[in-house]
């Protein structure tokens, strides 16, 4: 009897970029407790799964040449994480997996988490496996303390490592400029950087989370380009000083504020409204400060299933400095 063979499936999955990053003190299993809201973004990764002959991965987009192909790549994590979880042979069949990559790598954007969930997602679908999210967000958060989050999409309150998720109900889009590194930084690194701060001194602590919820309620984005915070910011500075004039560019350029995005270095601007952003982003490509700049909203959806044309969307406009 000949077996059938599933159908590929494409899941797109978005960056993230967290509005308020308060970090706690480093935990005895070495990470540290987060008092954080995310917003998802439009840059978003395509994984496409598909049962083959032979196994493997290949990455293309935004940085691939930097994206580990062996099994150390989160999308490999995520196939033995869920085969584990039900019971599987992560094996066979055998899966060609392709990453097509819109967002930063190591840039503070969880593009290898955006991965990793679309990677179980689509693992559900073709696996036909009768999960719900929640059962599917127990194995992301074994995958990264961010994982989770952009499975959800959204906009979410996160604490504990960052993993454990309360949704904020959001009727309100944000418009960004992104401006991108031209290289990556470590997460582990820029966490150890905030603690020698620390140990050395008392660099500068995002305040109460409750101001910045009234904001996002109101829709105002003046009123959060006020309270946008990260604790990470200093540390990232720190270990790349040249981000301080990134920051101060895209302001001057007309952004309502920049921050740098969760350990960076890719900053991301908030902006008035649509037209602003485009003319902020075109003013920061010229400055010289970074790598490329992109137009992004927020919140989106999370990692989710797209078929037949969808697929082959262009990536968001891009400006080269
Ligand atoms: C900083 C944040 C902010 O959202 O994101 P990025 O900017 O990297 O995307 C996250 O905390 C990153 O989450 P993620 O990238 O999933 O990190 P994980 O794989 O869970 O952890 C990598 C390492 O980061 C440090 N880590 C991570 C999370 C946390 N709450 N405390 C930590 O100290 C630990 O050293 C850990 O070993
Ligand atoms: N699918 C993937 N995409 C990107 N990076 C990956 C992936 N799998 C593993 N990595 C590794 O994870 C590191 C962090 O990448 P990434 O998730 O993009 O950054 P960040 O943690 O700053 O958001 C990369 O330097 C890379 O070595």
């Amino acid at each position: 009897m000949l077996a059938v063979v599933p159908t590929p499936v494409t899941v797109r999955a978005p960056a993230k970029v967290n509005l308020h990053l308060a970090v706690g003190d480093l935990r005895a299993d070495g990470y540290h407790d987060l008092t954080t809201l995310f917003q998802s973004l439009s840059l978003t990764d395509e994984v496409t799964v598909a049962v083959a002959d032979e196994a493997g991965l290949d990455v293309r987009g935004e940085g691939a040449e930097s994206v580990p192909t062996d099994s150390s790549n989160l999308v490999w994590k995520a196939v033995r994480a869920l085969a584990a979880h039900v019971g599987r042979d992560p094996d066979e069949p055998k899966l060609r997996i392709t990453i097509n990559k819109g967002i930063p790598v190591a840039g503070g954007m969880a593009g290898g988490s955006a991965d990793a969930a679309a990677t179980l997602v689509a693992l559900a679908h073709l696996w036909r496996l009768e999960m719900g999210r929640d059962e599917l967000a127990t194995v992301a958060a074994e995958l990264g303390s961010d994982v989770p989050f952009v499975l959800q999409g959204g906009l979410a309150l996160g604490t504990g490592r960052g993993e454990q998720l309360v949704p904020v109900l959001s009727r309100h889009t944000y418009h960004w400029v992104i401006a991108l590194d031209s290289g990556g930084l470590s997460t582990p690194e820029v966490y150890r950087e905030l603690d020698r701060l620390r140990a050395d001194g008392n660099p500068p602590r995002v305040g109460a989370v409750e101001p910045v919820l009234e904001a996002l309620a109101s829709g105002d984005p003046n009123q959060l380009a006020l309270l946008l915070g990260n604790d990470l910011q200093a540390a990232a500075v720190s270990l790349r000083p040249g981000l301080r004039r990134t920051l101060r560019a895209g302001v001057n350029a007309g952004a309502l504020a920049g921050i740098v995005s969760g350990s960076g270095p890719t900053c991301a601007f908030l902006c008035s409204d649509g037209d602003a952003a485009v003319r902020v982003a075109a003013e920061l490509s010229g400055a010289g400060v970074c790598r490329t700049v992109r137009v992004a909203q927020g919140p989106v959806a999370g990692a989710r299933v797209i078929t037949g044309d969808d697929a082959a969307r262009p990536t968001p406009p891009e400006v080269h400095a």
